[in-house]
């Protein structure tokens, strides 16, 4: 089984709204990304609306019912609604992306950096689980590696997103050994459990491969940060197709 590729678009919006107006377009974008062979789309909107905005999330999720492609949307569900962001769960309901992946980032964090304690969390987010699972939506929930990922299975989400963040920081500093087992250990848990595994946060063209062959069954990467600015160099187009070389047949 390989990997699938959701190309995350929040980089794209922070360089448009930099200047205000529509340059560089996320529609345009997310075709470029789709048409080079990446199997969805993921946006990441926070509620200060820093990166994509409401009608950003909705343009996308057209585009991605065009291509007949996933539309994976990523927040909190405990961010408060406010003016600009209707809320999680709202716009859950008003574009049903095929997975919504849920994610517990404040307003002050510069980006996702925890997953949730699924002992803590569980009894609050098992009704939001049902929401968005009534809704049409599969429910995926960004986990640590080490993580009681069998609580997560048992609120009822099909699959977690394995925060890659720690194994992003040990590949740069040359230990990535130190930490992959633990990533290995909580996908076979989750599988165990019942969960289909994704994986997200500062993954690269260097350090995906080895994350793939090290953590067993993962089946979707969603990729923003380190593909955007690689775009920079050798363009969109280019920059995807090397990616899914990464991920294909693995
Ligand atoms: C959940 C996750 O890891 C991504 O959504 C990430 O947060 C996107 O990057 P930015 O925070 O830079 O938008
Ligand atoms: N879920 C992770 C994601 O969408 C992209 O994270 P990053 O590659 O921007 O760090």
């Amino acid at each position: 089984m390989s990997a699938r590729l959701s190309v995350n678009l929040n980089k794209i919006a922070v360089l448009r709204n930099s200047r205000g107006g529509d340059e560089p377009d996320l529609v345009r974008a997310a075709r470029t990304c789709l048409e080079a062979g990446a199997h969805g789309i993921t946006v990441h909107p926070r509620p200060d609306a820093r990166h994509t905005r409401h009608d950003d999330v909705l343009a996308l999720a057209e585009v991605c019912r065009a291509y007949g492609v996933e539309f994976n949307l990523e927040g909190n569900p405990f961010a408060p609604e406010r003016s600009g962001y209707a809320g999680f769960i709202a716009l859950c309901e008003r574009v049903r992306p095929a997975q919504a992946t849920l994610v517990p980032d404040d307003d002050a964090q510069l980006t996702s950096d925890h997953g949730f304690d699924f002992v803590r969390d569980g009894e609050r987010l098992e009704p939001l689980v049902q929401r968005l699972a009534a809704l049409g939506c599969r429910v995926s929930l960004f986990a640590d590696a080490g993580s009681d990922v069998a609580r997560a299975a048992a609120i009822g989400a099909q699959r977690i997103e394995l925060y890659t963040g720690p194994y992003a920081e040990a590949f740069a500093a040359g230990h990535a050994g130190t930490v992959l087992p633990a990533f290995a250990a909580t996908a076979r848990a989750a599988s165990t459990a019942g969960l289909a595994v994704n994986a997200g946060h500062d993954l690269s063209q260097a350090n995906l491969g080895a994350f793939l062959d090290a953590v067993p069954g993962v089946e979707e990467v969603s990729i923003g940060h380190a593909l955007i600015g690689e775009a920079l160099y050798d363009g969109l187009a280019t920059t995807v197709r090397r990616y899914l070389a990464i991920v294909s047949g693995r």
